[in-house]
């Protein structure tokens, strides 16, 4: 059997001598570093103390438990040692200069899921790297990015990242404390009939996600004519490393509760580098109607509605968005989706 290289070893094979890919290679790596740490601390759950316990509230209005800021503090740190020029984190109001002049801005956030940290389901940290921006602040949109990872603490602790040219996976040997890629050019299998939602919304929704969702739930009675299984973790990073194993589609659409008309899901460091990810994979990703990646950030904090998975799902749902309903029908869109079976 071939020996597995090192996550380090495959970014610097990568990288070679161009100076632009050493800095997204040492970026990465330095996400590596923090997560491995973020790792071991979440690994010993209450005995390294009240990790969720609240202590204060972010700029998107939710609460703060004591991890939260903890992996803010970790990623922080680490990327002080990277060529970061700017950082914008879930966890701060504001973007936050690091080292002037450094080629490479990032978003992140730190610890994804965090309503279950007490209730040991997987977490995670979602990682965007991008050109600094000239001005300081002019975000991109999600196609000008250079690299994007996720880190799932779950069973196995795991990064999947892309640079472009395919999504790779590194699963950490807790025994040496190093990334060890273990999944290259992974690509989302097609076929699966498997949705994660928040059904609990159900009555929130607009009715082309509620027609979507009715369909699925009518199975092989309904226009689809197949049964579907439902899975929801309420951890992106837990559904996004699902997707890429076994398929399938996650939807997180807006709704009409108070807060929720943009969704819940942030733009810049949850949405995008999923969409990437995903992409790379040979997935799709859309806000309902528009490609994710190329929807412009007018603000670090901004939530999107968020559907990702296997791309003819994707395409599907876009469908329910946008093609109007037959002449004469009264269900919202329905008796048009038995032409689309996926
Ligand atoms: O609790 P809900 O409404 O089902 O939302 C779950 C979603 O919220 C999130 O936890 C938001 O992320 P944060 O924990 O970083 O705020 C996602 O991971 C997850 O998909
Ligand atoms: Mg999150
Ligand atoms: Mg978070």
């Amino acid at each position: 059997m071939q020996a597995r290289q090192s996550l380090e070893s495959h970014l610097d094979d990568w990288a070679a001598d161009d100076p632009r890919r050493v800095a997204i290679a040492d970026t990465l790596k330095a996400v590596a570093f923090a997560a491995t740490a973020l790792s071991e601390l979440i690994g010993r759950g209450p005995l390294a103390g009240s990790l969720a316990a609240e202590v204060g509230g972010n700029a998107g209005g939710d609460v703060q438990k004591f991890l939260d800021v903890r992996a803010d503090e970790l990623f922080a740190d680490a990327f002080r040692t990277a060529p970061v020029a700017l950082v914008c984190s879930e966890e701060c109001d504001q973007a936050v200069a690091l080292n002037d002049g450094a080629p490479l801005a990032v978003a992140i956030d730190p610890l994804d899921g965090s309503s279950n940290i007490d209730t040991n389901v997987s977490i995670g940290t979602i990682v965007s790297v991008f050109p600094a921006p000239a001005d300081g602040k002019t975000l991109p949109q999600g196609r000008e990015q250079l690299a994007a990872c996720f880190v799932i603490y779950g069973p196995q602790t795991a990064m999947v990242f892309t640079v472009g040219g395919g999504t790779h996976a590194a699963t950490l040997d807790r025994a040496t404390g190093r990334f060890i890629v273990t999944a290259t050019r992974i690509k989302i299998p097609k076929g699966r009939r498997e949705y994660a939602i928040n059904a609990s919304n159900y009555r929130f929704w607009d009715p082309a996600v509620q027609a979507y969702i009715d369909d699925c739930i009518a199975g092989a009675e309904g226009p689809r004519g197949e049964n579907f299984n439902m899975r929801w973790i309420a951890s992106l990073v837990a559904e996004a490393y699902r997707v890429l194993q076994r398929g399938g589609i996650f939807l997180y659409p807006r709704d009409a509760r108070p807060g929720y008309q943009e969704g819940r899901l942030r733009l810049v460091y949850e949405a995008n580098p999923i969409a990437f990810i995903i992409e790379q994979a040979g997935g799709g990703a859309t806000d309902g109607i528009d490609r994710i990646m190329t929807i412009q950030p007018r603000s670090v904090h901004q939530r999107t509605p968020l559907v990702f998975g296997a791309r003819d799902k994707v395409e599907n749902v876009v469908r329910y968005h946008t093609e109007p309903p037959a002449a004469g029908e009264t269900s919202p869109l329905f008796g048009r989706r038995g032409l689309f079976r996926v």
